[in-house]
């Protein structure tokens, strides 16, 4: 019914210049039938509004109770006014404006909260000014045409190459991005002041361009003024930062109390595994100067062919950076004298195999190869210490992401790079069960501090397989497969304790909540986060109970809720209830599908878009309906 009244509130506020176009598009027939509105089982995926002399600007406002909403597509026509609020409908996955009479700017953060876009295309309008910064962040967007507009200044730094990105024939300037190099070059011909590859123009320094010639060579003299002042005010800008840092240094040198003697972080942030350099300064130079006493004579085993060799006295010729404590010892930073970035974690309690068991068991380990893994490289052993050697994983801790994203200055992770993590876990953790078969529980120890982010969000699961090897005694305390509830109340561990990890670490991905500030289980009123998660969720959204960090949710709320109750089946407390693993990512896996499958673009590929000249094509009832 909402879907109905919300279409007709869109109608009413355009002005179409076709008469009889959208007649259909009343109560008495159903919405499914409506001309240019497209459904898929029922629900609506996409408007079609393409040659029917539209006019005026566009009211998204009107669409957002559209929740499966995917396309839009109102090309050839006469559509102005301000650029559409699209980033109202954050689940959208293409946009199609070509060939209609926009003249204005396109806000920076037009397209802000918009993850799941893959294809934007504005091509000939009248567009002027930049363009967004916000469409050049999205690792999902592949298509972006802008070409025949009067977009200036420079092309944005795009973290990624596309498939297709055509600029040409606008007033850009600048260099072209190193990650748009390798494309075709027709894609920013037209653009007299772009330089660098794949163009022939080659850029000088800074570059040889300017977004305004002409009144450059007017005011040559004003331009040196100008550039002596900022000169001027930059050698300002650094010595009052340089002074600002030098007494925040003194203060906190006087402030601080001292580190405890084994340098290890406190409260939330040592739970939670958020890095923090500044705090391993004191203590860890006195850990250096353990390890260094420690391994003068010692060989490191590797379990990796395709890496360069080196020792463990190689790892500690650089000062080393303290990354966290968490409950076995410390994880180190160092650099090798390649420039190869990689962290020396420490095991104590780690003597519950001997030594030819311990050594067969890290030879399985170094044997597992996935995408969602983060492999051994070496490791050290010693009856009282066991030291594992990493690559530095570039982005740090989901729960530094989760928890601490804020004292670190980064943005706070998005609803489908959440989305992205929690099918990397789950893919990680199937590989790990199909493969390490003779463990209780194959990972044992998932928390958002075991799980790291590569360059693009990609989870690394770490810490996997150790059950093994830790002390029985010890392991209660350290391990999280210890503290789920078969353990808790039967002394248990099975295949599914990891899935309970996997359910709880969907509830901190979703609610941003830390599992552990929770009060602890020995507490007269015992909540954990899966019996706070479901005192509150009734089978409905509730805000208060998502992370208001995640930013846009607009159209998602299906989504985000259809994962919550996926992590509820995995917190299921009865061991037999509980989803299995390959059920729970099989879930997992649908829910992506139905994201990424979706009947959700009018035109499936570029090439066929290209070629199915779209352009002049109306709106007719056969290329409208779904077969
Ligand atoms: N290979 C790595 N690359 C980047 N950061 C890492 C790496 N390994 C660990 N870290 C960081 O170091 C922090 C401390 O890790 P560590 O494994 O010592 O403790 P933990 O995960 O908090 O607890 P536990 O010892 O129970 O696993 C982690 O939160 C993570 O941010």
């Amino acid at each position: 019914f909402w879907e109905t009244e919300s279409l007709l509130k869109f109608k009413k506020s355009l002005v179409i210049g076709r008469a009889g176009a959208l007649e259909s598009w009343d109560r008495k027939n159903p919405t499914c039938t409506w001309t240019g509105v497209l459904c898929h089982q029922g629900k609506i995926w996409g408007l079609r509004l393409e040659n029917i002399e539209l006019s005026g600007s566009l009211n998204i406002e009107a669409l957002t109770s559209l929740r499966s909403l995917r396309s839009l597509s109102f090309m050839n026509n006469k559509l102005n006014g301000p650029f559409p609020e699209f980033k109202k409908l954050g689940a959208l996955k293409s946009i199609y404006l070509s060939n209609n009479q926009y003249d204005v700017e396109i806000p920076r953060d037009a397209f802000d909260g918009m993850g799941w876009l893959k294809k934007l295309h504005l091509e000939n309008n009248k567009f002027v000014g930049e363009i967004p910064s916000s469409i050049a962040k999205y690792p999902k967007v592949l298509e972006v045409r802008l070409d025949g507009n009067r977009f200036t200044g420079q092309i944005p730094e795009f973290t990624h190459e596309l498939h297709m990105l055509n600029l040409s024939n606008n007033g850009l300037s600048g260099p072209i991005p190193k990650v748009l190099s390798k494309m075709d070059r027709k894609m920013f011909e037209g653009n007299k002041e772009l330089c660098g590859e794949p163009l022939d123009m080659e850029c000088t320094s800074p570059y040889n361009v300017s977004s305004e010639p002409k009144k450059r060579s007017k005011k040559k003299t004003s331009k040196f003024l100008y550039i002596a002042a900022a000169v001027v005010a930059a050698l300002l800008a650094i010595l009052i930062i340089i002074g600002v840092i030098i007494a925040i240094c003194r203060r906190r040198r006087n402030k601080q109390p001292p580190l405890s003697a084994d340098g290890e972080p406190s409260s939330l942030q040592k739970r939670a595994g958020i890095q923090d350099s500044d705090k391993g300064q004191s203590s860890c130079h006195s850990q250096n100067r353990t390890a260094k006493r420690m391994i003068h004579t010692t060989k490191l085993t590797f379990l990796r062919d395709d890496k360069e060799k080196f020792e463990l006295q190689d790892l500690l010729k650089a000062s080393a950076e303290i990354l966290g404590s968490g409950c076995f010892g410390g994880s180190y930073k160092t650099v090798l004298s390649n420039g190869s970035n990689m962290v020396v974690k420490r095991f104590k309690h780690m003597n519950n195999a001997g030594s030819d068991e311990f050594q067969d068991h890290m030879k399985r380990l170094g044997r597992l190869k996935n995408d969602n893994l983060l492999p051994i490289v070496a490791y050290y052993y010693k009856k009282e210490e066991k030291l594992f050697v990493f690559d530095f994983v570039q982005k740090g801790s989901l729960a530094g992401h989760l928890h601490g994203h804020k004292s670190l200055g980064q943005p706070s992770l998005d609803w489908p790079t959440r989305l992205n993590i929690v099918k990397g876990v789950g893919r990680g953790l199937l590989y790990l069960h199909k493969n390490l078969p003779s463990l209780m529980a194959p990972h044992g120890h998932l928390k958002s501090s075991n799980v790291l982010l590569s360059e693009n969000f990609e989870p690394l699961l770490t810490d996997y397989g150790l059950i093994p090897m830790i002390n029985e005694e010890s392991a209660q305390e350290l391990m999280v497969a210890y503290k789920s509830p078969e353990f808790l109340t039967q002394s248990r561990v099975t295949k599914k304790t990891d899935v309970w990890g996997l359910g709880v670490l969907i509830l901190e991905i979703l609610t941003g909540k830390f599992p552990d500030s929770f009060p602890q289980a020995n507490q007269e009123k015992e909540e954990t986060m899966v019996s706070w998660v479901k005192s509150i969720f009734k089978g409905e959204w509730t805000q208060e109970l998502f992370d208001q960090e995640m930013g846009k949710t607009n159209n998602c709320e299906e989504e985000i809720l259809k994962l919550l109750r996926i992590g509820l089946s995995c917190c299921e407390e009865e061991v037999e209830k509980r989803l299995d693993i390959r059920e729970a990512v099989a879930k997992i896996e649908d829910l992506m599908k139905e994201r990424e499958q979706g009947d959700d673009d009018f035109y499936s590929t570029y090439a066929a878009s290209e070629a199915d000249g779209r352009s002049s094509r109306g709106v007719s009832s056969e290329g409208i309906n779904l077969a």
